[in-house]
Parts: structure tokens; C-alpha cells; sequence
């Protein structure tokens, strides 16, 4: 089975969050399950920078989109994944991908429009006996809309079956309706059966109503999106869909994320008292007091609400009055950045406040820290709490989406658990939650080892969700023949 697995951003290349992590692993598992998977995504120039993109071999050159009105020419590079023999395919033009920030609103319809249209062009030109397309949120959503509009006539390209991941359903990707002249539509697509939204273009109620099958990223989100709460305004359409619609929850990659061997951490973490090695260090690195008592609270992430990050914000103050350090590690709204910054003035001895997005700290906490926040209000499936339970740090979370389906309630008397966690989005909760959590770090330590053995113990490998997914691939192909 030969599956293109075509995404905006994948890791290690460019990465603005988890999307970027599972396209770069997700693959590499499939190729491991007998299947020929490649990848395709945008030659960001944050790559020409950070990357020898001389390894790449040129394969095709002066290549013209056949639908979009933006004829410019592109060519297409050959790479791989790292580590693997994974084929990684990147579409390069002078004139686009050129923003630092890969998802900079300023002509996002011009540049993720343009890069569906060229995916296409390359398959058809490369890899012609594709049987799958696997898209990954609305930037890639309009290639199941060409796929079954301009394309039914082609006749290599519409027996290929597509599968759309819905990572995010708080991104849409909201337009007018001029766009899709730009995209070399037709107009009768602004409708309410196809991608009309409310008097707008909505680019991922395409891709959920033209893709073959659809998939999130964890089995209660595949639920909850069918619900108001949840579905963005897209629940409707999506219950009309339940029928196509899978959870698979994501998993992480154990070669990258491997406590033993992460060059990143300070030390290889197998017994509890690796880790308190690495928290030593981190207090180091974050000029915090080298203080074992004190609890390390962490959180990793965009400081969006997504996230919870105002529950953190209300209530983090009152959890500062016990013996805890407080590390955040996120970019995002700047009231929120503002906020937390001011706290570490105000705290200087118990608070750290890393505003910047680097991968290599991101490690250094997962491994150093005592307790990891994911108070989300959604959350998809949630890599952050999967990953700190790998190094041993404790998740404290909002059981919803993929945080209910990885993270278990210790339960003190069978010994059975890896975290704990509250369901109503309130910060009460998630304080008197993170506050049962300091307690047993500083109060019951055997029942802490127990749960840092778990968590390490815990199996998030992607070997199970790579079987589910080619499971998912042949039900798309199915309705394909
Ligand atoms: N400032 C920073 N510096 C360094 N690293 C940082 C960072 N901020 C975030 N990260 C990293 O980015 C990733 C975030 O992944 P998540 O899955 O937790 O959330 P995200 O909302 O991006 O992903 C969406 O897609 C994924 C993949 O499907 C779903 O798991 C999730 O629920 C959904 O919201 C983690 O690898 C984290 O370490």
C-alpha cells in the first residue's frame, strides 16, 4: 500500500507543534508495518536556513500547478525522514513559504491552497500509484475538494482514496468567498453542502466533506467533536460523517524520545534517583534554588486557552504559597506572556518563565520536572503529557479528548495509575487537583515512585496506532473499488 502523508509542518524539518511530531514519526511506523509511505510538505525557508538542503536531490523542476490561478513554477526535492527510508518530498517556489512564522496569516490561502495544488501535481508526476493521500488539518484540506472536483476526470488520480486527521478542530482555516477563484475552484463549491460556512469559505468543512474517511487523534475527541461543546460549528456536519469518522490515538516516537538516549536530557533517566539528577540540573539551568524538597510544576505549550492556560493563570498564585517551583515553557497570546512574566519578577526564587520555543529545553523539562500542568480546555490527543510520563514527570490534567484516553487517576490503595485529574474546566479544580499532586510528591514518597515507575512504564509506542491507521487506509480504499 503506498500512502502519500502530506502535512504543512513535520518534525524535524518545521515544527510549530504536534502535528509536526506525528508527521515526522507516524510514517517512519507505517514503513515498519510493510507499507510504502512518503511524505510530502512545503520547503519552508526555515529550512533552507537551519538544514544542508544540498543532501536533497532535485527530482523535478519548472513543474506548473494545473488548477490554481498562481502560476508560478516549483520544484520538488527529495529527502528523508531521518533515520529511516522514509522519502520526504519538498515543494519549492522562490515566491512562497518565505514567512518565519510557517503559519503567518498574511497569504495563508495563497501559500496552503498552492501547496494542495502541487502535492497533487507531484503524485500524479512521481508517485503515480499512490492508493492513499492522508491530509492532516485544514491547510491540507482542499486536496480531497481538487480531488473530487477539477480531478474526476483524471483518471490516475481518482482512484486514489483520501483520509483526513482532524489534529485541531479550533483551526478552520475562514475565508471569503473570492478565494476559491484563487484556488481554481468552481464557484458552485460556496454552498452549504460542500465549503460554504456561515457566508464564508470554510476550508476544513471541505476536507470533512470530500475526504473518503475521516480520523482524530484520539477516540473520546472523535466523540466529543460531534457534540456543541466541541465541534466549532462543525458538529452537524460531522454527525452526518459519524459513519467515516475514527479516533486513533497518537503515539510517541520511542526512538526520539527515549530517556536513555536523549541527547538532549542531562542525564539518562532509568531509576527515580536518575531523575532527581536531572532536576538538580534544570534548577541549575533555570537559575531556580537547588532545592529537592521544593516540587517542579511545568508546563509546555502554546499559551492559548486551548491549553487552560487561564485556569493556570488564576489559580497559580494560591499554589505558590506551597513549596513548589513553577517553570512555563510556551509562546503565544501576549496578555498571557505578559502575565507570567510579571510573576517571575514578582517570585524570582520559585518561578521561571521561558517565553521562546525551544525543543531542547522542552526535553530538559520533561525530564527534570516533578509534575507536568495540561489543564486543557480541549485537546485532541495531547503529545506533552505522554512525553513527561515517559521521563517520569507526573501529568496533572483535564480529563477530556486524548487526555482522558492516556492519562489513568492514581488510585492509592490497588497502586494502579500514572496521574491525576478533574473534569469541570474550572481552576478550583485544577487547583485542589495540582495541590493533591504536591502532596503526595512532598508527603508519600513510596506512593510517588510508584507512580514515576508507572508512568515509565506506561506503552504510548506507535506500533498500535501505525496498525490502526493502515486499518483506516483500507476502509478509505475500500470506497474507492
Ligand atoms: N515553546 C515550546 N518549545 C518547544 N517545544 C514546544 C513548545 N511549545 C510546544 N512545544 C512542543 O509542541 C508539541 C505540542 O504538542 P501537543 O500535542 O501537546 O499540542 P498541539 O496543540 O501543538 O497539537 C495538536 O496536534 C497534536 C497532534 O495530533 C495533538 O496531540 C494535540 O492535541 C493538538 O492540539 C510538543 O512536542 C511540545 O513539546
Amino acid at each position: 500500500m503506498k500512502i502519500a502523508y502530506v502535512s504543512y509542518e513535520v518534525s524535524p524539518y518545521a515544527k510549530a507543534g504536534g502535528l509536526a511530531d506525528v508527521a515526522g514519526a507516524l510514517p517512519i511506523y507505517l514503513k515498519k508495518m510493510g507499507a510504502e509511505p512518503y511524505v510530502i510538505m512545503p520547503l519552508h525557508k526555515s529550512i533552507e536556513k537551519n538544514f544542508d538542503v544540498s543532501q536533497f536531490k532535485l527530482v523535478k523542476e519548472n513543474l506548473m500547478p494545473d488548477s490554481h490561478t498562481y502560476k508560478i513554477p516549483f520544484s520538488v526535492y527529495q529527502g528523508y525522514l531521518p533515520n529511516s527510508e522514509v522519502k520526504i518530498y519538498f515543494i519549492k517556489t522562490d515566491k512562497l513559504f518565505d514567512s518565519k512564522n510557517i503559519y503567518e496569516e498574511e497569504n495563508i490561502f495563497l501559500k496552503t491552497s498552492f501547496f494542495c495544488d502541487a502535492s497533487l501535481k507531484t503524485i500524479k508526476e512521481i508517485e503515480s500509484d499512490t492508493d492513499v493521500i492522508n491530509i492532516n488539518d485544514w491547510h491540507t484540506s482542499l486536496i480531497p475538494v481538487y480531488l473530487k472536483t477539477n480531478y474526476y476526470e483524471d483518471t490516475s488520480l481518482r482512484k486514489i482514496a483520501t483520509v483526513l486527521t482532524i489534529h485541531n478542530i479550533g483551526y478552520q482555516g475562514l475565508f471569503d468567498s473570492g478565494v476559491l477563484t484563487t484556488a481554481g475552484l468552481p464557484s458552485y463549491l460556496f454552498n452549504m453542502e460542500a465549503l460554504e460556512f456561515y457566508g464564508k469559505v470554510n476550508i476544513l468543512k471541505g476536507g470533512i466533506m470530500f475526504s473518503d474517511v475521516i480520523n482524530t487523534v484520539s477516540p473520546t475527541y472523535a466523540k466529543e467533536i460531534q457534540t456543541k461543546e466541541y465541534g466549532f460549528g462543525l458538529e452537524g456536519i460531522l454527525k452526518i460523517r459519524s459513519e467515516d469518522l475514527y479516533g486513533i490515538l497518537n503515539g510517541i516516537d520511542y526512538s526520539v524520545y527515549n530517556p536513555l538516549t536523549d541527547p538532549h536530557i542531562f542525564y539518562p533517566i532509568k531509576t527515580y534517583e536518575d531523575k532527581l539528577k536531572n532536576k538538580k540540573k534544570l534548577q541549575e539551568y533555570l537559575n531556580l534554588p537547588q532545592k529537592k524538597s521544593a516540587t517542579i510544576v511545568s508546563f509546555i505549550g502554546r499559551l492559548y486557552e486551548q491549553k487552560g492556560i487561564d485556569l493556570i493563570k488564576n489559580m497559580i498564585k494560591y499554589l505558590l504559597l506551597t513549596d513548589i517551583q513553577f517553570v512555563i515553557l510556551g509562546t503565544g497570546n501576549e496578555n498571557y506572556e505578559g502575565f507570567f512574566k510579571s510573576l517571575e519578577n514578582e517570585f524570582p526564587q520559585k518561578v521561571s518563565i521561558n517565553i521562546t520555543f525551544d525543543t531542547d529545553l522542552a526535553q530538559k523539562i520533561y525530564a527534570g520536572s516533578d509534575i507536568f500542568l495540561m489543564p486543557s480546555r480541549y485537546e485532541p490527543c495531547g503529545l506533552g503529557q505522554m512525553y513527561s510520563m515517559r521521563y517520569g514527570t507526573i501529568p496533572v490534567v483535564r480529563y477530556t479528548g486524548g487526555l482522558e484516553d492516556t492519562v489513568i487517576e492514581y488510585d492509592p490503595i490497588s497502586k494502579v495509575g500514572t496521574g491525576f485529574g478533574f473534569y469541570e474546566y474550572n481552576e478550583s479544580e485544577l487547583l485542589m487537583t495540582s495541590l493533591k499532586a504536591v502532596y503526595y510528591h512532598q508527603k508519600k514518597k513510596d506512593d510517588w515512585k510508584i507512580l514515576f515507575q508507572n508512568c515509565m512504564g506506561a506503552d504510548f509506542s506507535y506500533d498500535k496506532s501505525a496498525k490502526e491507521y493502515l486499518e483506516l487506509y483500507k476502509k478509505a480504499m475500500s470506497k474507492k473499488s
